[in-house]
């Protein structure tokens, strides 16, 4: 996941490959919160998502003494034991984040469940205050459940007490509102069996009732545990005398629909048939339970080609541009955003209505969505339940934008797909780690299928002579970046390794057999260790020998000829921070950025000192200096991409600087080479 203050998109430009997606959120907390509700039974779910939403119910679970266990490393598939009544806690506070499909089951169940003298808290992040619970608390107060609201009527937090058994056992009957929010029908028929062991509960729907594909997921799911729900037309549910839950033993989590709308639409904007490109999705598909599925017929409409299976969808461009539609997405709420954005590459104005829910999700949607959509040049337009977008008109309408997400999933992955804009205009996406929420690996999701021109691919180069600090800062960068890193001189010093290794002598004689050498290395990098044929060599490419061996074999041309393209293939999405000594003149002589990074000779062979005490290998401080220095002169006069500035690179002597400054400066020159974004990263930097 990107935890990073925002995340640069470069202009993509196509698609290609097969992804596997989480586990649907909407299904994942169902599941977690019926098994746990399986008194004195197991039941083993797969595939779960790991998310924070799911965390917030997996710990509210843990809270309330329900017994969780991985089953295996991947932890994607758990056991849970159901709930005891007799041994829930006397009192607890559930902190359950901004995750709606926690609170509202968790408020349910809990009003049936807490017992004489016991008394749960519920409450959530500052958003989870503002979104209304109201309907949900009048409707459980009808059955005699007692419910208070700590700080806001109408508003979580709440505190439940024991409910009246009298009035329980009297008020069968309950009336809920349809328009607000279909969560709140769906706690509902969750916690009424608990209810229901010698009576019928009926719960009579006042109004149109919005988000009907999500009661389906809720009354599928129902049957799986053993609860036969009788649905009389989406207006009255009951829920019969007799009702018990049943552990189905082992249950699977389908992967999520509402996700599997970014890829399709990635397919339907940018895999082209004719180039042999399109995404495949597997884990859910044409069988889904899930409401959000029918978005493949809402991206059909807009012209992409769709082809699904059971588990599978595989979707390409067919139209293109893609057309406008008027869609009512009363049945797709969640993946409607997905067609706002793909909007931007229709021909005309896409009109999207009854999407009234919106306004009470994460954040308000639509006037987050109009406020983003125009910041790239887009003309939108918005009442209190409808958007109507119509993409920039001309190429140089396009605009270069940082898309605020709010704290919202769904704006961060929706406005990615911006990123393919036909102006070639870069993006930022801020705060990308909203996507935890539901999809915490989105972004390498997108990534190891988007394709951008190399070109496109930001790099920044930081060369400079021996211990310059070069690989600490390259580091950092790339942490506030999110961009992958290139450390160069660790694969001279490999190829230096192997040479001695196979008892090559470094010289110009053995250019061949080096070469040869260096184009084969076995080499495997795992996190901070470095494998050569399985052999652990980290500390031994370090050493002075190290050292040494490195800077004679760099000096062979055509040694460096051969690792010249796993270098280049290094710079991959979303960008590549190199370090070493002609990243800017020779490997990536196109980067945005480039800095010379200085220190004097004896800063550097302090803290090459250092670092090697620190290590725990010996060193001389004196001889360490005279190795450097001889080490640079070799370096920068070899007449094969010697060590030198690039004439465009930016000079920073660290000698005095700390490592955080030295940070920040080169955040601040990245900053500069993109202008247009409405907010820079000059000011991000402050909290590195
Ligand atoms: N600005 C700084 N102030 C103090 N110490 C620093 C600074 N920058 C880096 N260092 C320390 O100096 C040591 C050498 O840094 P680093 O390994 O990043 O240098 P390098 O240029 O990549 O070296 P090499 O050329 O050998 O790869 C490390 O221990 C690092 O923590
Ligand atoms: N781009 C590069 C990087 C390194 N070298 C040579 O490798 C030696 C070791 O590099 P470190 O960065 O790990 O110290 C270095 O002295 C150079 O001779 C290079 O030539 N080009």
């Amino acid at each position: 996941m990107f935890d990073i203050p925002f995340l640069g998109l470069p202009p993509l430009h196509s698609a290609h490959g097969t992804v596997s997606l989480p586990g649907s959120k909407s299904i994942s907390n169902r599941v977690l919160l019926l098994a746990a509700l399986c008194e004195g039974a197991y039941t083993t779910v797969h595939d779960v998502l790991e998310s924070d939403d799911t965390d917030a119910m997996l710990g509210a679970l843990r809270q309330l003494g329900c017994s969780i266990e991985a089953v295996d490393e991947s932890g994607r598939s758990l056991r849970i034991g159901g709930l005891s009544r007799q041994h829930l806690p006397t009192t607890a506070s559930l902190h359950l984040g901004n995750a709606g499909t926690a609170m509202r089951p968790l408020t349910a169940a809990l009003a049936l469940l807490t017992a004489p003298g016991c008394e749960y808290e519920l409450t959530g992040v500052a958003r989870m205050q503002e979104r209304p619970i109201g309907d949900l608390v009048d409707a459980l107060r009808q059955l005699g459940c007692r419910i208070d609201y700590v700080r806001n009527e109408g508003y979580p937090p709440l505190r439940l007490h024991a409910a009246d058994a009298q009035a329980l056992a009297q008020n069968t009957h309950i009336r809920v509102r349809g328009n607000v929010s279909s969560q709140f029908l769906t706690a509902l028929l969750l916690a009424l069996p608990l209810a229901a062991a010698e009576r019928d509960y009926v719960i009579e729907v006042e109004g149109e009732l919005i988000s009907r594909p999500y009661i389906h997921i809720t009354l599928s799911l129902l049957e799986r545990f053993g609860i036969h729900v009788r649905n009389d037309g989406w207006q009255r549910f009951t829920i019969p005398a007799g009702s018990r839950y049943q552990s189905p033993g082992e249950i699977h989590v389908e992967a999520d629909a509402s996700s599997a709308s970014y890829f399709i639409a990635l397919g339907g904007i940018a895999s082209d048939p004719t180039q042999g490109q399109r995404i495949t999705i597997e884990g859910v598909g044409a069988d889904s339970i899930q409401g959000d599925i029918r978005f493949m017929e809402a991206a059909a409409q807009m012209g992409v080609h769709i082809e699904a299976g059971a588990n599978w969808i595989s979707a390409t461009r067919g139209a293109w541009p893609l057309k406008a539609i008027e869609l009512d997405c009363n049945h797709i709420p969640d993946a409607a955003m997905t067609l706002a954005v793909m909007a931007l590459y229709a021909e005309g104005t896409t009109r999207l209505s009854n999407i009234g829910s919106w306004r009470v999700k994460e954040t308000d949607r639509i006037d987050a969505m109009q406020t983003e959509l125009r910041k790239l040049g887009a003309t939108v337009a918005s009442g209190p339940d409808w958007i109507a977008v119509t993409p920039p008109a001309r190429l140089p309408q396009w605009q270069t934008a940082s898309i605020a997400t709010y704290d919202d999933h769904r704006m961060a992955m929706c406005f990615s797909l911006a990123a393919f804009n036909p102006a070639r205009v870069p993006l930022r996406i801020e705060e990308p780690r909203c996507v935890g929420k539901t999809f915490p690996d989105y972004f390498e999701t997108l990534f190891a299928v988007a394709r951008a021109h190399p070109a496109d691919i930001p790099v920044i180069c930081i060369d400079g002579p021996s211990a310059s600090g070069k690989g600490t800062l390259a580091a950092r960068v790339a942490e506030r970046l999110g961009f992958a890193t290139l450390d160069s001189g660790a694969l001279y010093r490999i190829a230096g390794w192997a040479a001695q290794h196979h008892g090559l002598d470094i010289s110009t004689a053995n250019a061949t057999a080096l070469a040869q050498l260096a184009r084969t290395l076995p080499v495997a990098f795992v996190q901070d260790r470095v494998f050569y044929d399985g052999e652990d060599i980290t500390l031994a490419i370090r050493s002075s020998e190290g050292s040494r061996n490195a800077s004679l074999i760099s000096a062979i041309g055509p040694v460096r000829e051969a690792l010249l393209s796993f270098q280049r293939d290094s710079a991959r999405l979303p960008g590549l921070v190199a370090d070493g000594r002609d990243m800017g003149t020779v490997v990536f002589p196109q980067a945005v950025l480039k800095v010379f990074l200085t220190a004097s000779a004896e800063k550097r062979a302090e803290r090459r000192y250092k670092q090697l005490i620190s290590q725990g290998l010996a060193a001389n401080i004196t001889t360490l200096r005279e190795e450097l220095e001889t080490r640079d002169a070799r370096d920068a006069s070899r007449s094969v991409a010697p060590l030198r500035p690039a004439d465009d690179a930016l000079m920073l002597d660290n000698s005095d600087m700390d490592i955080d400054t030295a940070t920040l400066q080169v955040l601040s020159w990245w900053a500069q080479k993109h202008p247009g974004f409405q907010r820079d990263n000059a000011s991000d930097s402050a909290s590195t």
